[in-house]
């Protein structure tokens, strides 16, 4: 399997294109069934899912809307050490049925803190679709109803993930070699 260096790592070929687009379409026709009679809001978390988004919502049939967000991180001046916050949501959430949508969870922590942000502003409902999650990285669990794949906690890049800025544009998800 093909090689690539970015940066200073190399990384090797984990999911390939046709199986994450495709994955990526049957968790856009659950979306389809489960929300058939509703109109969902999508929140697209930036950077990370931005490939991820644009794929799922080729397959979406149901009238949704978009929009876009970013989580800040910065050091509190308390004891509680990083603080996010959640920049750019201009839209009146209450009452609607908000999907966030994410590249991946990791350690829960992004996750958690905009859970508790956008249900502060009381939507109708909220659920999370993401591309990738590492249930042994998990520190804060969330309720994950759309999982594209389970991974090991390993570090991944490509279709919309980074590594130090570089890597999103690759078109499947490549894994770190040891
Ligand atoms: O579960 P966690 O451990 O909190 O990690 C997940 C978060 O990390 C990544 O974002 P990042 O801050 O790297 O920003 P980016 O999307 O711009 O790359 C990813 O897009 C998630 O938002
Ligand atoms: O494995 C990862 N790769 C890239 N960005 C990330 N952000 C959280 N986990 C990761």
């Amino acid at each position: 399997m093909a090689v690539i260096q970015v940066h200073d790592k190399f990384f090797d070929v984990f999911i390939d294109k046709e199986t994450l687009e495709h994955r990526i379409a049957y968790l856009a026709a659950e979306i389809n069934a489960d929300y058939s009679d509703r109109q969902p809001l999508l929140i697209a978390v930036l950077n990370g899912s931005f490939l991820f988004v644009a794929e799922l919502m080729k397959s979406l049939k149901i009238p949704c809307e978009i929009t876009f967000i970013r989580v800040s991180s910065y050091q509190g001046t308390g004891t509680s050490g990083v603080v996010k916050q959640v920049l750019g949501l201009n839209e009146d959430i209450r009452d609607r049925d908000v999907i966030i949508i994410e590249d991946i969870v990791d350690t829960g922590h992004t996750m958690a803190e905009l859970l508790g942000q956008l249900t502060a502003r009381k939507p109708r409902s909220v659920e999370i679709a993401t591309m990738l999650h590492k249930p042994e990285a998990t520190r804060i669990p969330v309720n994950l109803k759309y999982v594209g794949f389970a991974i090991e906690n390993r570090f991944v890049l490509g279709y919309g993930l980074d590594y130090d800025g570089l890597g999103r544009n690759l078109p499947c998800i490549y894994q770190l070699v040891e």
